[in-house]
């Protein structure tokens, strides 16, 4: 009998995730909240707003009944935005059972208690299913994805086998999944890689250039790994693929939503237009908030996020936001490389 893997949230990414988990032979069923999405999915195969291009294969069966979905189900994969994270595993916990893994996808912090979505999972799930819990991360657009293209992300969970089980459950011919323990790290590259896409979307808005592109990926990266450090990540996860491998894919694709909205700020677009606009999440937006909020609470410098807060909910134009960037008081480019050089 084949194994049945739910995939909650019919969006970009878990549509996404749905073919390429029915491909590998899982009997897959995926949780739309909306009945008119599983009606045209039904009907033609295709999930017009979210993933125009792709035929959705017919083995994959989908539902707005969550009861259903879960059903004796060995895995649950979630693909909602971060702020729905909460609600839908309160929705969840009612029907999975103490051997099921729980993997969540989305890329955020909860803006309320400036929680990873892996400790929101943990908060709303009983004891005995936390060792189940699991992160997806890396660079990975749905719409590459969904097309099979050579794609790397990266399993995060606190037990190996728990992590090794959902490099199993994605590895595919075009999706090479690595494991790795640092839950944290993983999370915190997902989520702050987002803060920097908007910021690196509104300098090309502005129509500046490569450089300052590379300039904002380079630095933004840093103070992401100055946040994630003190909060008890590994430093060389930002090395990886949900660090420098997001942040790459983020800030140069057109796929990007959060490269896409900053651009459009750039422009001059206001951010309730330019989302409303969108008609797909863009995470980075609150992330924003919440990193601005880490910043203060672990006492880190956060420059890059600072000013794309101050942009973002506070009114600054940005050009006058990249100035303030660029005049900052002169820095060491690494300062654990000089504070170990007495001689220098
Ligand atoms: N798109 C991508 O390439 C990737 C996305 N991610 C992450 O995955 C997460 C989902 O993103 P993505 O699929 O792109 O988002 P989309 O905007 O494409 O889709 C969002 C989906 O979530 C549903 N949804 C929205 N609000 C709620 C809610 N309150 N309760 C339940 N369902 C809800 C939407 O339903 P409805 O249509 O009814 O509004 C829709 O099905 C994000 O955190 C994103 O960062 C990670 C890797 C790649
Ligand atoms: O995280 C993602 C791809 O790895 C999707 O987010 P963006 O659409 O903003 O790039």
């Amino acid at each position: 009998m084949r194994e049945r893997v739910a995939v909650i949230g019919a969006g970009s990414w878990g549509t996404a995730l749905a073919i390429v988990l029915a491909k590998k032979g899982y009997e897959v069923t995926l949780w739309a909240r909306r009945q008119e999405v599983v009606r045209e999915i039904e009907t033609t195969r295709i999930n017009s707003h979210y993933l125009p291009e792709i035929v959705i294969p017919e083995s994959i069966k989908i539902t707005a009944d969550l009861e259903e979905t879960l059903m004796q189900c060995v895995a649950v994969v979630l693909s909602v935005p971060s702020h729905a994270v909460r609600e839908t595993v309160r929705r969840v916990r009612p029907f999975v059972t103490k051997e099921t893994v729980l993997v969540n996808t989305a890329k955020g912090l909860e803006i309320e208690t400036l929680m990873r979505l892996s400790e929101v999972l943990k908060q709303e799930l009983p004891v005995e299913l936390h060792n189940n819990i699991a992160v997806l991360s890396g660079p990975s657009h749905a719409e590459e994805v969904s097309r099979d293209l050579p794609t790397a992300v990266v399993a995060a969970s606190h037990r190996r086998q728990v992590a090794e089980y959902v490099q199993d459950l994605f590895m595919a011919p075009n999706l090479r999944v690595y494991t790795n323990p640092d839950v944290t790290g993983v999370e915190l590259g997902g989520a702050l890689k987002n803060v920097i896409a908007l910021a690196t979307g509104i300098s090309d808005g502005l129509g500046f250039g490569d450089n300052t592109r590379a300039a904002l990926m380079t630095r933004g990266l840093a103070e992401i790994a100055r946040l994630g450090t003190a909060m008890g990540a590994q430093s060389l996860t930002f090395a990886g693929l949900a660090g420098i491998g997001d942040l790459i894919v983020t800030c140069t694709s057109l796929y990007s939503r959060n490269r896409r909205a900053g651009i459009q700020l750039g422009q001059g677009k206001p951010l309730d237009q330019v989302l409303a606009g969108m008609g797909m999440v863009v995470e980075g937006v609150r992330t924003t908030k919440a990193a601005y909020h880490l910043a203060q609470k672990y006492g880190v410098e956060m420059p890059i996020t600072e000013q794309t807060y101050q942009v973002l909910f506070e009114g600054l134009n940005p050009r006058e936001a990249v100035s303030k960037l660029m005049l900052r008081t002169r820095t060491h480019e690494v300062e654990e490389i000089v504070v170990n050089r007495q001689d220098w």
